[in-house]
């Protein structure tokens, strides 16, 4: 691959460019794709002695990576404290998102990963996207209902198909289109960047044991299932719906590449549970490779030398691998 990877800091006070600088530690041992950041670099000085190398642009990255982390410099107007986020650090966060997407979709950077913001911090600026995967598609000329938010680790995957709402808000959103809509980026996903011919599909129910046919809700029955059937009748490869507690033990994954669910925590509270530390967060549907670590801003251990680099580490391969694909399809 002849492109570096572009990673957005995220937010000058979380633990983003911590786990930045510790994935460049980290890029022979674990055969990392080269990669530059986007951000302020005092965000990295803060936290880190290594060395940086700051670059004018995307094309200076590659000859840089090898003796210091490539830093394409966004200045935060403000001081800079690790676990102290403010207003500033927000602003800078968006435009390195910004400049990191525009590259990316430039062709300048073979896939983007992005750092942790704090979404509260970024509504306070003006933001008006629920996460930064919404805001990633929009910039791609996306509607953010053609995505997928796909949560993967090395024994599991999982979408849900609403994704930042409210609980009370996701469940009045479930409905047959948006499970067909869903179901059907997160198929051409897999068989696109994971290079799964025919991925199993798992749609959970959103009641206690699948609604106990209909004894415990109704959703199941008017909702899910005929979801299901149409998927099926596509030609799709899905079953369900399937009760929500007893999907993920390790026997019923073995039965799918990936679990659809109804709402945020549903998908990712399994995810979380078995793979915080590597699990990565991945945009299906867009034109550009995108993906994340799974956690937040960790604001509570930021420059205390705590935080893991794993999940930012299995971002930056996965990205390097779906981009290769993506190359290699094409
Ligand atoms: N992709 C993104 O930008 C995401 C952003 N967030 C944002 O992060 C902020 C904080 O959210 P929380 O729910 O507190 O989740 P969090 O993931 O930031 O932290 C949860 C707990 O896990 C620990 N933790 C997180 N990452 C860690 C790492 N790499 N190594 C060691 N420990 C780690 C933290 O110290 C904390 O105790 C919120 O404002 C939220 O919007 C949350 C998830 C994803
Ligand atoms: N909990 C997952 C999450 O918050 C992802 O957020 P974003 O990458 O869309 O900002």
């Amino acid at each position: 691959m002849s492109l570096p990877l572009a990673i957005s800091l995220g937010d000058p006070s979380g633990i983003g460019p911590e786990i930045t600088a510790r994935a460049w530690e980290r890029r022979v041992a674990e055969g990392l794709l080269p990669f530059f950041a986007v951000g302020d670099p005092r965000s990295i000085e803060a936290v880190w002695d290594g060395p940086i190398a700051r670059i004018a642009g995307p094309d200076e990255a590659i000859a840089a990576f090898e003796t210091g982390l490539p830093v394409l410099a966004i200045e935060d107007a403000a001081e800079i404290v690790p676990g102290a986020p403010n207003v500033a650090g927000a602003r800078c966060a968006l435009d390195a998102l910004e400049m990191a997407v525009g590259l990316t979709r430039s062709g300048a950077a073979a896939g983007l990963v992005t750092g942790p913001v704090a979404k509260s911090r970024l509504y306070e600026i003006g933001f008006t996207h629920p996460g930064q995967t919404e805001f990633v598609a929009e910039r791609c000329g996306v509607a953010p209902v053609n995505v997928a938010m796909m949560l993967a680790g090395p024994t599991l995957r999982t979408v849900p198909i609403t994704m930042h709402l409210a609980l009370r808000e996701a469940i009045d959103a479930v409905s047959v289109d948006l499970i067909l809509v869903r179901a059907r980026t997160v198929e051409r996903g897999l068989i696109r960047d994971f290079g799964i011919e025919q991925p199993r599909i798992a749609v959970a129910g959103l009641n206690p044991h699948a609604g106990e046919q209909g004894a415990l809700g109704r959703e199941e029955i008017e909702i899910v299932t005929p979801a299901i059937r149409r998927l099926q009748d596509e030609g799709m490869n899905v079953i369900g719906p399937l009760s929500p507690d007893t999907m993920f033990h390790p026997r019923a994954r073995a039965q799918y590449d990936i679990a659809l669910c109804l709402y945020h925590d549903q998908a990712l509270i399994p995810l979380k549970t078995l793979h915080f530390d590597e699990g990565v967060n991945i945009t299906l549907g867009l034109p550009i490779v995108r993906t994340a670590p799974d956690h937040g801003t960790a604001f509570n251990i930021a420059g205390q030398g705590l935080a893991n680099p794993g999940a930012m580490i299995a971002a930056i391969r996965l990205a390097g691998e779906s981009a290769e694909n993506r190359a290699r399809a094409a």
